[in-house]
């Protein structure tokens, strides 16, 4: 069966999209799909899968497969991808929308300026009950968690938070000198602490109100940016007194602008999403 797709990024994260109330057979073999056409050399070339399903709660459903086939429960550069795609499929034709996911409902806000997209996404409130996250640690009567984890030569020390998805963020002299092929692997797939691993941030404080962020992701490895350890690096400088409430990210695919916000206790994210190219190819 020959379906269509649509490549796309945010910050250089970059993910396949496809109408899977169009091609509900492509949803249902979401995984396998995932893991081909990811591959930079036989496939498409990707960090991933996501596909736009139907909702009764919501104007739309997102359901996101990383590189190596996992299912994740949110992404939070996909997301803005895709409801850029939604909106120029005639999907979903608003600039306002609520889409359905594996972590809740997110609203979008989008500001249209030719081929420019502006999108902000409530990505609600952060998760820091270590059973939820999940991980195995001791819940901490301070509200958050950390723990020591020791990864080759060097033992590292993780705030851990939760956006949906599971994030150990990491503080560091320096991002450019940390071998993060080296050390992200070995965390995120330390299942002893974290059942369903886990996505890795390293970050450089550079102010209060800026961060540089290298991240090795759950199921995809050393990626351009992500939007979910964006947001969890920013609500763990905040709660470890690093950061003001507003903070811009510097990851390597470009910034991220990122609030905590007191009133509504939620995290709101803003950025970009770029369509790349349209395609067909046999499933
Ligand atoms: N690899 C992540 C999903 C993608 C998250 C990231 N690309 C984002 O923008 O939030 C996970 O398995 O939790």
């Amino acid at each position: 069966m020959r379906i269509q797709f649509t490549k796309m990024h945010a910050l250089g994260n970059d993910y396949i999209l496809i109408d899977g109330i169009r091609y509900p057979e492509a949803l249902k073999q979401g995984s396998e799909i995932a893991k081909k056409w990811s591959d930079r050399h036989f496939g498409v070339g990707s960090d991933g899968v996501i596909f736009a399903c139907a909702s009764d709660k919501a104007n739309v459903m997102m359901r996101m497969f990383n590189a190596d086939g996992s299912e994740s429960e949110m992404c939070g550069n996909g997301i803005r991808q895709l409801a850029r795609f939604v909106y120029e499929k005639n999907i979903v034709k608003k600039d306002r929308l609520i889409i359905e996911t594996l972590a809740g409902l997110k609203e979008i806000t989008m500001e249209r300026e030719g081929e420019n997209f502006r999108i902000t996404v409530d990505m609600g409130a952060p998760i820091l009950a270590p059973q939820e996250i999940p991980a195995n640690v001791p819940a901490d009567p301070k509200g958050f968690s950390k723990t020591m984890i020791q990864a080759a030569d060097k033992t590292f020390e993780f705030t851990l938070v939760s956006m949906g998805n599971p994030h150990a963020i990491t503080y560091v002299p320096s991002v450019k000198d940390v071998d993060v092929h080296r050390y992200g692997p070995l965390v995120e797939n330390n299942t002893t602490i974290f059942p369903r691993r886990t996505n890795v941030e390293f970050i450089e404080v550079v102010s209060r109100d800026e961060l540089r962020m290298r991240v090795w992701e759950r199921g995809a490895g050393e990626t351009l940016a992500c939007g979910t350890g964006a947001c969890a690096s920013v609500v763990a400088s905040i709660l470890n007194g690093l950061t003001n409430k507003s903070v811009r990210v510097h990851l390597l695919g470009g910034p991220l602008d990122i609030r905590w916000d007191e009133n509504s206790g939620h995290v709101i994210m803003t950025g970009d999403a770029v369509t790349v190219f349209e395609g067909e190819k046999e499933i």
